[in-house]
């Protein structure tokens, strides 16, 4: 039987039973006695008030199940797209509590108990769970690091720290710790505000009725009652196979269902929108086409474009070509993302039209805060430690890296911790770890980095290195350099030579490198969050600046590198920038590829796109696959770009152009074929001498007519029609030109050849004078001997 309720009488002491110990008697104001006297005469009347209660407990689930699929999303929304990404754990073991809702299943019992509180008492426990949970959370992280470093105590290797990585299913701890973050997020409470008001509203309509009646029949405890609670439930809800439902898994069951309605209405409505844009679209004309209201109307027609040049044959009005739609969405895209038109132009060069969307979504991004444990000082699990005990919420960057660290939150200055001044760190991007994981510099070599300042890879090559072999340190700013020092200092390194030399001439000071890194000056267009003026001050003269200087260092890196037979490890360099442009990265590489005896070979580096080995008019080395490239909208992290290249031997090899000319020199009757890519790719110009040679030919072709062709036959002029007529008597009266200067240069070399023999014969004639005066002189001397 149920327990009655006790109306102003006092409490009646129970027995050390299961329920009675759970739940006191149920207490109801006095006024309501008598109403409530009559009204709970029929076990239906109690049966319907159990139902009542039952559905306060669903809805009060539901209020939690909807508040954090809310917060879920909304963290989802600003973590980013990062699904591919390598840093995915930005928002880190952060659930909905819905798995919560599977609890019941198991334990039926606790599960109606713990859920059958009252709205307050609901948020009352949450609250307290929250706070232990609070403590839990960061204990649990504490542990988690405890135990990696238990398992891994004699592991001295950053490549061999295999600590942070954190299972996928995460500890209970860890999804309430989210909770708990959540519910300290104020401007989430107010979101919220709105939707619990809503249910709020909703119980009241629902229930409201029954509660007044029947809400104090609330748990009667016996086998029986709950047989009828079924039937009365089954009457509720209209559905059989719910009949064996607890309220809770029947609240599942509804926000599911409401979820999915959600979703196939708005799919609804996108789709809607696309047919209605289909129809409604139309290129703007003149005027319109500056006319914007606000960025929101840039936007769709942003959108509108896109979609038209998705399926141009279908959508595109008739009279317009890809071009001016192309043109039109490079003004919104400009206008949209504050771009200048050169960069936006190139970035449509790189990126298929949806991806690049992509790419500029993630460019307004803030990439997130990473550091690297400096394998020197401490290991990441320590430094993992002593961080979230001071208040920082980390996680490892992912599994790729034994020494990155990501950071959501911190509630100190991370470049002013104890940790950091004692060098145990250092802030650093996830994308800069990549060129020296490429490297694998090893101990006791002599390593290079050409442009080194502020010195964060050279100190993580360092720490690779264990602080034995040599590592160059060389930056050409004489201000940068001072960083480094000063990183250095912190972080313990000192097997380093720092050098302030322009790296175009460290060859001719310094060679015999095992290993080079040239991370190279460039745009930075792989940084555009970080640098949002990248976006506007760039034009084709930065370009091609940084391209030269690009292609002098990689050549100098080159030739300071000890060849592949000569270094017992292999002779490699490694170039990277932080600039997506093919010209700057590909086409530099393929420069080197044709002006050393060098090779590519893999990065090591399982992930990232596959670089170009074909950009647009560039055919480039097919090789050039084997280089890898960054992303933002893929990997979460700064663009970039690494490549590895492997020294063959020392020989400079000729490039093809150069070839060419030194056997159009040797034989001037030779073949003279244009290879037009290498032209645009080779900077040398071709030298005048051959160039005359070429022009020479040509008019002797003409002159003496060229037999390879073969002369059209004209009987007469009045056979051909008159637009060949005109143009063989052009070619005609050519001739006679031709034959006329042929004449000329002829008489002028007649004319300089005679002007020589006429020197020639002044020259006899003042020798004559010479002769004659002398002859006088000695008929002089002649004449005064006859006299003495
Ligand atoms: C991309 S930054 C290098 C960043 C550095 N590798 C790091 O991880 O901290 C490029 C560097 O190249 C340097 N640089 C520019 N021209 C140079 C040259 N001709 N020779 C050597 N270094 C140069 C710049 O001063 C700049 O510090």
């Amino acid at each position: 039987m149920g327990r009655k309720a006790k109306f102003g009488e006092e409490k009646q002491k129970k027995g050390p039973g299961r329920k009675a110990k759970k739940q006191g008697d149920p207490s109801f104001p006095k006024h309501l006695k008598e109403n409530v006297e009559k009204k709970l005469k029929s076990s239906r009347q109690r049966k319907r008030a159990r139902i009542a209660t039952q559905k306060l407990e669903a809805k009060a689930l539901l209020k939690e199940m909807k508040k954090a699929a809310i917060i879920e999303e909304k963290k989802i929304k600003s973590a980013g797209k990062e699904n591919e990404g390598i840093i995915k754990k930005q928002v880190p073991r952060k659930k909905a509590p819905v798995p919560v809702l599977k609890e019941p299943e198991d334990s039926e019992g606790e599960g109606t108990t713990e859920y059958s509180d009252s709205d307050e008492e609901l948020q009352q426990s949450k609250a307290k769970k929250l706070t232990k949970t609070a403590k839990k959370s960061q204990a649990s992280k504490k542990n988690l690091f405890d135990e990696d470093q238990s398992e891994e105590d004699d592991d001295n290797d950053e490549y061999e720290d295999n600590d942070l990585d954190i299972p996928d299913d995460d500890s209970e701890s860890e999804e309430l710790g989210d909770e708990e973050i959540e519910d300290e997020e104020g401007d989430e409470g107010s979101d919220m505000g709105e939707e619990e008001d809503e249910v709020e509203g909703d119980e009241g309509s629902d229930v409201g009725e029954e509660e007044d009646e029947d809400s104090n029949a609330e748990d009667s405890g016996d086998e029986e009652e709950d047989g009828d609670s079924d039937g009365a439930q089954d009457d509720d809800y209209g559905d059989s196979d719910d009949s064996d439902m607890l309220p809770i898994e029947k609240a599942n069951k509804k926000l599911k269902k409401k979820m999915e309605k959600e979703k196939a209405d708005a799919a609804a409505e996108e789709l809607e929108m696309n047919v209605t844009t289909h129809d409604v679209f139309q290129f703007p004309e003149g005027e319109e086409v500056e006319k914007m209201e606000g960025l929101q109307d840039v936007q769709q027609r942003m959108k509108d474009v896109i979609m038209v040049l998705s399926d141009f044959k279908r959508l595109r009005e008739p009279n317009r070509s890809r071009k001016e739609y192309l043109e039109l969405l490079l003004k919104d895209l400009c206008l949209y993302y504050s771009y200048n038109e050169f960069l936006m132009e190139k970035l449509m060069e790189i990126f298929p039209l949806s991806e690049l969307m992509e790419f500029l979504e993630a460019s307004e991004v803030t990439r997130p805060v990473t550091l690297r444990a400096n394998s020197l000082k401490t290991r990441r699990r320590d430094l993992a430690q002593a961080l979230i005990s001071r208040g920082v919420n980390l996680d490892p960057i992912g599994k790729w890296t034994k020494v990155g660290l990501v950071v959501f939150n911190s509630q100190v200055p991370l470049g002013a911790t104890p940790e950091y001044l004692a060098g145990h760190y250092i802030l650093q991007g996830a994308s800069s770890l990549l060129p020296v994981m490429a490297l694998a510099p090893q101990e006791n070599e002599r390593i290079l980095d050409m442009c080194s300042a502020p010195g964060g890879k050279a100190s993580h090559i360092a720490a690779i290195m264990k602080n034995t072999g040599v590592l160059f340190a060389n930056d050409a700013n004489k201000d940068r350099i001072k960083a480094v020092v000063g990183n250095f200092h912190r972080l313990g390194i000192v097997n380093s030579v720092i050098t302030n030399v322009d790296g175009r001439k460290y060859s001719t000071i310094m060679k015999g490198f095992d290993r080079i890194l040239l991370d190279a000056p460039c745009t930075g267009t792989g940084v555009l969050s970080k640098d949002p003026s990248v976006k506007t001050n760039k034009d084709q003269a930065d370009i091609d600046k940084c391209v030269n200087l690009q292609r002098e260092l990689i050549l100098s890196a080159i030739d300071c590198l000890s060849s592949a037979d000569k270094s017992k490890s292999g002779g490699y360099l490694v170039y990277s920038t932080c600039s997506i442009l093919p010209e700057e990265n590909e086409c530099v590489v393929d420069f080197a590829l044709k002006h050393r005896d060098v090779r590519l070979v893999p990065t090591g580096l399982d992930f990232g796109v596959d670089g170009f080995a074909n950009f647009r008019q560039h055919r480039l080395h097919p090789s050039l696959k084997l280089s890898k490239r960054f992303y933002p909208h893929t990997q979460n992290m700064d663009g970039f770009f690494v490549a590895k290249l492997q020294k063959l031997s020392n020989k400079i090899p000729q490039s093809r152009k150069e070839r060419r000319i030194e056997e159009a020199m040797e034989n001037p009757e030779g073949s003279d074929k244009e290879d037009s890519e290498e032209s645009q790719e080779d900077e040398k110009p071709v030298p005048k001498k051959s160039g005359n040679k070429r022009k020479m030919e040509e008019i002797t072709k003409v002159i003496k007519g060229d037999k390879s062709q073969k002369k059209p036959k004209l009987d007469s002029d009045q056979q051909l029609p008159k637009g060949q007529k005109r143009h063989v008597q052009n070619v005609a009266k050519n001739r006679r030109n031709l034959f006329k200067m042929v004449k000329n240069r002829r008489n002028l070399f007649k004319v300089a050849k005679n002007r020589r023999n006429l020197f020639k014969i002044l020259k006899n004639r003042k020798n004559l004078f010479r002769v004659a005066k002398n002859r006088k002189n000695l008929f002089k001397v002649a004449k005064n001997r006859r006299k003495l």
